[in-house]
């Protein structure tokens, strides 16, 4: 039996590894569980799968949480209860499921607590890929992707070596404006932005497919998680998101892997790796589906992800600003306060203002997080 903590358990990841853990209730026990502001279905998962600890983000609605839980449940709250919820609960295993960089300092804890990782959270990577990384290795813990195109090259590699790579490709849906030019950009709304073609996912990253920075920040991602060069790295537009994504080999053998979209699959590989086991999806039919298309990427119609492949090249603080900016710059867009453009425009306007730390350590990672935050705002 694995026991779980989930960080995150109320949005879309959180609630499908929720899903995954209910199909084969024998095999798990949910140990923590953290969400943010969505009380009711908090409430609902605590009455379900019995955690000894829960977090929400205020004391607020911890307040209130407290009024319906029992006493066997314990009731925390804010940054501290993320960080007792990765590290301060019976869990040998967490699933990183938060969005953005707030997912780093817990990520961090939970993996100094020796627990395995599960990781959805890729903002976490991005921002300090070799504090988490080297931090993996000292403690001996596994870091196992859950986002679907890693989860795809992590299950092309199985038995391979890293040598024996060309190159990974990254599959890219392209989102929710791929046909339009970029002059057709021009004053798109929030609701054309939040209409992903293939995968229903929480705001925050659907906006990022829309600007291809989902992509960049998976290139970076997928440097930290595989120890490839960015040389090594390709995206490739993939409009039906059914190959999640291909490794080549020196050999010029291709290895994908495939699946019907949806995101319950690297989930569980996540939690029963090396095994495979049956999972609530539903089955690929390909004859179904007749013919699958690729395109070229094209770098001028997606710039955001040029500046992620720039960034990841710079190293040190780059890609903590590049990921930073990104945040500000989508909550902005969502809110209705800045145009989808706009996102662009911040993102390579913070990048150029800022002077790159190299191999920054946790503090100055937070100081040009929280720089990149103000000049994004600025
Ligand atoms: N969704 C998907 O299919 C995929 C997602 N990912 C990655 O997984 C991560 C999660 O994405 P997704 O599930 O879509 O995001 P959602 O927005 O759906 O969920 C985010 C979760 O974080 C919680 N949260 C947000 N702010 C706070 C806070 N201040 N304190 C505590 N909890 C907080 C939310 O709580 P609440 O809702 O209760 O406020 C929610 O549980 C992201 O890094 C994303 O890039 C990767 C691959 C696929
Ligand atoms: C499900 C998942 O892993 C997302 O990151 C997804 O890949 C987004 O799709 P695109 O970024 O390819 O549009
Ligand atoms: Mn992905």
């Amino acid at each position: 039996m694995k026991h779980i903590a989930i960080l995150g358990s109320t949005g879309s990841i959180g609630t499908q590894t929720l899903d995954v853990l209910a199909h084969s209730p024998e095999l798990y026990k949910v140990e923590g569980l953290a969400g943010g502001h969505n009380l009711p279905l908090l409430l609902e998962q605590i009455k379900q799968f019995k955690p000894k600890k829960v977090s929400v983000a205020t004391k607020s609605l911890a307040d209130e949480l407290k009024l319906h839980v029992s006493a066997q449940t314990s009731v925390f709250y804010g940054d501290e209860g993320l960080m007792e919820i990765a590290a301060g609960t019976d869990a040998d295993y967490v699933v990183t499921a938060l969005v953005g960089s707030q997912g780093l300092r817990p990520t961090l804890a939970a993996i100094e607590a020796g627990k395995d990782i599960g990781l959805a959270n890729k903002e976490t990577l991005v921002s300090a890929g070799h504090l988490v990384t080297e931090l993996v290795k000292k403690r001996g813990v596994k870091l196992l992707p859950i986002d679907s195109e890693h989860s795809a090259i992590f299950q092309c590699l199985n038995g391979e070596s890293i040598q024996d790579i060309n190159k990974i490709i990254l599959t890219a849906s392209g989102g929710s404006f791929r046909d339009r030019t970029r002059e057709q950009l021009k004053g798109v709304t929030v609701e054309q932005a939040l209409q992903h073609p293939n995968w229903s996912m929480g705001a925050k990253i659907t906006i990022d497919s829309a600007t291809m920075v989902n992509k960049g920040l998976e290139v970076i991602e997928a440097h930290w998680l595989f120890g490839l060069p960015y040389s090594q790295i390709e995206v490739l537009i993939h409009p039906e998101s059914i190959i999640h994504s291909c490794v080549e080999f020196v050999d010029n053998s291709i290895i994908a892997q495939l699946g019907n979209p949806d995101m319950r699959v690297p989930i569980q590989y996540a939690l029963t790796y090396p095994q495979r086991l049956s999972t609530p999806s539903k089955p690929l039919n390909l004859a179904q589906i007749g013919k699958l298309n690729f395109r070229e990427m094209d770098y001028v119609r997606f710039p955001c992800l040029q500046m992620a492949f720039d960034s990841g090249r710079a190293g040190g603080t780059a890609t903590t600003v590049y990921n930073a900016a990104n945040e500000v710059a989508v909550a902005r867009f969502l809110k209705g306060a800045i145009d989808f453009l706009q996102i662009e425009w911040t993102i390579d306007s913070v990048l150029n203002q800022h002077e790159v730390v190299a191999s920054p350590n946790l503090e100055e990672i937070m100081a040009a997080d929280t720089w990149a935050r103000a000049a994004a705002e600025k």
